[in-house]
């Protein structure tokens, strides 16, 4: 970790270690302020923006934190081949849930000869978020992407293997500052993956693989920003619980038949609003699976031992 007198490895204390089991949030994630003590983390302070995902962990309900106190979440999308409407609304709604500021970054123009025409049909799928046309090979428009780069900013990049974020990292001038290492069976440290980039002009860069295939589904809130044209036609619509299919008065339907709006939006906002209902409804079922096993244990203390502990 960064300290003002330069880096620093600390173990987390047991104490937090121990929340830490039942409370996965409560560790320590990539990108998170802590507060040390004897040189070790004691408390994570409150957390800005925060990418997670519900906890793999058995026997916890709890989300697991993926990355902490992102201030510019940049959907990294390449421009050959042809951008893809449904991947670029699913990263959107991930930035918008994660509470950062959302970024589409269109990469490798050298090779679209159409860029601004697709650069067009892009920003049809991100309303309320600018899109940026960049090249790392010729270095279009990083000059655009450097002014979401202020000093002390964190950024992160969101993008399909392959989408040119490695490289745009190297073109905005990053260095590694924060390996992550764990020990091999020999009891060596090696180097697994770059965590924490600084960029040329004094911003951070999350570098972290778990983020760039998260594959979680936005909450109904964040799919109102991600979808915010949509919903401003719904709220439009005659009737308020509309389900714009058949409905008369549907303005959604009327701006499909206009053409002001495409029919793939409506499906893609569908089926993101579909995955998160189920992943709510997995999160309740997961609450009641803790909270049967917690009655369990107190049955079995009570047949045991013929009293009850509170
Ligand atoms: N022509 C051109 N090629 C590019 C550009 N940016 C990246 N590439 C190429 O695209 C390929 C993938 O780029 P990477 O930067 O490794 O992509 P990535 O998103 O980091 O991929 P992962 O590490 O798998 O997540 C490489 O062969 C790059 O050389 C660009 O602006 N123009
Ligand atoms: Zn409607």
């Amino acid at each position: 970790m960064r300290t003002p007198s330069g880096p620093l490895r600390a173990a987390v204390a047991p104490a937090l270690l121990a929340r830490a089991l039942t409370e996965p949030a409560a560790a320590p994630a990539v990108g998170d302020s802590v507060l040390l003590d004897d040189g070790r983390v004691v408390e994570v302070l409150p957390r800005r923006t925060c990418f997670q995902r519900l906890s793999a962990a058995p026997g916890t309900s709890a989300v697991q934190v993926l990355a902490a106190n992102v201030d510019v979440a940049v959907v990294v999308e390449p421009l050959q081949p042809e951008p893809h409407a449904g991947r670029v609304e699913r990263l959107l709604a991930l930035a918008w849930e994660s509470g950062a500021q959302p970024l589409v970054v269109l990469t490798k123009a050298d090779l679209a000869p159409d860029a601004d025409a697709l650069r067009e049909e892009v920003a049809g799928w991100a309303p309320g978020v600018d899109v940026l046309v960049t090249s790392s090979s010729t270095g279009e428009g990083l000059e655009l992407l450097t002014a979401y780069a202020s000093p002390g900013t964190t950024l992160c990049l969101l993008g399909p293997s392959g989408a040119g974020k490695s490289s745009l990292v190297a073109a905005l001038g990053g260095a590694a500052v924060v390996g992550e290492t764990r020990a091999d069976g020999k009891g060596r440290h090696t180097t697994v993956h770059r965590e924490l980039v600084e960029l040329a002009g004094g911003a951070f860069l999350l570098d972290t693989p778990g983020l760039r295939g998260i594959g979680v589904a936005a909450g109904e809130e964040a799919l109102a920003l991600a979808f915010a044209d949509v919903e401003a036609l719904a709220q439009r619509c005659r009737f308020a619980d509309c389900r714009h299919a058949a409905e008369p008065g549907c303005a959604v339907q009327e701006a499909i038949e206009s053409g002001e709006l495409a029919e793939r939006r409506l499906a893609s906002w569908r089926k993101l609003e579909r995955e998160a209902a189920w992943i709510a409804r997995r999160q309740d079922v997961r609450l009641q699976a803790v909270e049967r096993a917690r009655w369990k244990a107190l049955h079995k203390e009570v047949r045991r031992s013929g009293r009850v502990r509170p």
